[in-house]
């Protein structure tokens, strides 16, 4: 296996060097050469697997023999061990056309805990490895950051920082990132919007200079090492479902802030997964569901919403799917998005805006919607969603096919949006471990939204060895 990059000028390289890599030295996002595809007879014998063994299976046919599987094996038990269910992504059935994935069963009881526990991991292991300082920068609206620091604080060879938009993240999350007292932490608070975040780093990376004086590794999804992991969930739900009814048609209704988590399913479905529909959910930060209704993916007003981590605007996985629909061409994707970055928009042909519509069907949440979808599953259903989950939900509600199984990412517990579930006068009891964060200090420095005030920031902290 080796992978390119979406802009062409990075080709043959390898897992572990892609895994380093992050984004690609020409600006683009790495993808690999060629996806596997895994035909119905595998699929088969993939469905008495465990969690961890799928995890094995899927994720060598990707590092080959870069990682002996022994080891490998070892990365994928350790980092499913920390999980609080033995099942990892237990699947909760609602209803006979409705069941929840529920995601949130890792450390920081958001989705991303799945890979980032294993890129935690992971990092190490390259680290010891190859001798390597591996200094991460991240951006979060809220699960990433936690999810990440978690899977990597207290590390040895490995430094964390992560820019997260100040105020604009739940308690419970600022508190997940902000009570960490390891030292090869460091958290920003940035006087800013996540997208605001997410260019600064972007902007870092694309400084190749300064990327590799500070040895700079990417967490976000841009790192394909993140998609790939959660690949896995879908083909693990999908296999538990079918093995309980082989003739059910299953379709994924996923909230989707940067495009990762519903990227993977779309890969998962390029790799020979029958999806029958993929929902993408967002909330009023809607620009991807404009994208697949009208075929302009033009960012609009930053808006602050019930579901913050989906408060995204420019979505960093668009240029993956970019790539496979125009046919896998990098000249089209370079010029698509050098359209983007002139005029803050890409416009797509009327076939191509076909094409986007027959792989998704989209729906923006508004946020009284994603409160009354909370309110009327506690009762009706008694299953408290999330706010992220809730607009998966009310997605689904509106446009899902009810005569088949749909399957909702819950992606996040919903004791770290205590602020809106309180709001349908719900009250929530915490589990233990977020009770916990508000008896203890926070660590965090409060930045302007500024480049160069970040990178003085970070040379302060990557550059004392
Ligand atoms: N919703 C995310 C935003 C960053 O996305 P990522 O998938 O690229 O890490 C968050 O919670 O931080």
């Amino acid at each position: 296996m080796n992978f390119i990059s979406t802009r062409g000028n990075a080709a043959g390289i390898g897992f572990v060097d892609t895994f380093l890599m992050g984004l690609a030295e020409d600006g683009g996002l790495m993808i690999p050469a060629e996806l596997p595809v895994i035909d119905q007879d595998k699929m088969k014998q993939w469905e008495r697997l465990s969690y961890q063994e799928l995890t094995l299976e899927i994720f060598q046919l990707f590092t080959g023999d870069e990682i002996p599987r022994e080891e490998l094996k070892q990365l994928i038990d350790e980092s499913y061990a920390t999980f609080r269910s033995p099942v990892v992504t237990p699947l909760r059935k609602i209803r006979d056309d409705l069941h929840i994935l529920e995601l949130f069963h890792g450390p920081t009881f958001a989705f991303k805990d799945v890979a980032l526990q294993f890129l935690g991991n992971l990092y190490s292991y390259v680290s010891q490895r190859q001798n390597k300082i591996i200094n991460i920068l991240g951006a979060t609206s809220g699960d990433t950051g936690a999810a990440a620091i978690e899977g990597v604080r207290g590390k040895d060879g490995i430094r964390i920082c992560i820019l997260h938009p100040h105020e604009k993240v739940s308690k419970v999350q600022e508190l997940q990132m902000t009570t960490v007292g390891n030292e090869n932490v460091l958290n920003l608070a940035v006087k800013g919007n996540f997208d605001d975040c997410q260019r600064i780093i972007k902007e870092l990376f694309a400084d190749l200079e300064f990327k590799s004086r500070y040895h700079l590794r990417a967490i976000n999804s841009i790192n394909f090492v993140r998609i790939l992991a959660q690949t896995v969930y879908y083909f693990y739900a999908y296999l538990q479902l079918v093995r309980q009814n082989p003739a059910a048609q299953i379709s994924f209704s996923v909230p989707t802030g940067n495009f990762g988590n519903i990227l993977s399913a779309f890969l998962a479905k390029r790799m020979g997964l029958p999806v029958h529909r993929l929902i993408l959910a967002t909330n009023e930060n809607n620009i991807l569901e404009r994208f697949v209704r009208e075929g302009v993916y033009m960012p609009d007003e930053f808006r602050s919403t019930h579901s913050p981590s989906m408060d995204i605007q420019v979505a960093s996985n668009f240029e993956r799917y970019l790539y496979y629909l125009v046919g896998e061409d990098s000249q089209q994707v370079s010029a698509m998005m050098k359209q983007f970055q002139e005029d803050g928009k890409v416009v797509l042909s009327a076939g191509l805006l076909a094409k986007v519509q027959s792989d998704f069907q989209a729906y923006g949440v508004k946020n009284d919607e994603c409160l009354r979808m909370i309110e009327s599953y506690s009762r009706e259903a008694d299953y408290l969603l999330d706010p992220h989950t809730a607009c998966g939900v009310a997605a689904y509600e509106s446009c899902g096919d009810k005569n088949t199984v749909t399957v909702v990412l819950a992606t996040a517990h919903p004791a770290k949006f205590d602020e809106s579930i309180r709001l349908v006068g719900i009250a929530q009891e915490f589990p233990a471990d977020i009770q916990r964060l508000f008896d203890k200090p926070q660590h965090q420095q409060l930045v302007d939204n500024d480049k160069a005030e970040i990178a003085a920031q970070l040379e302060r902290f990557f550059g004392t060895r």
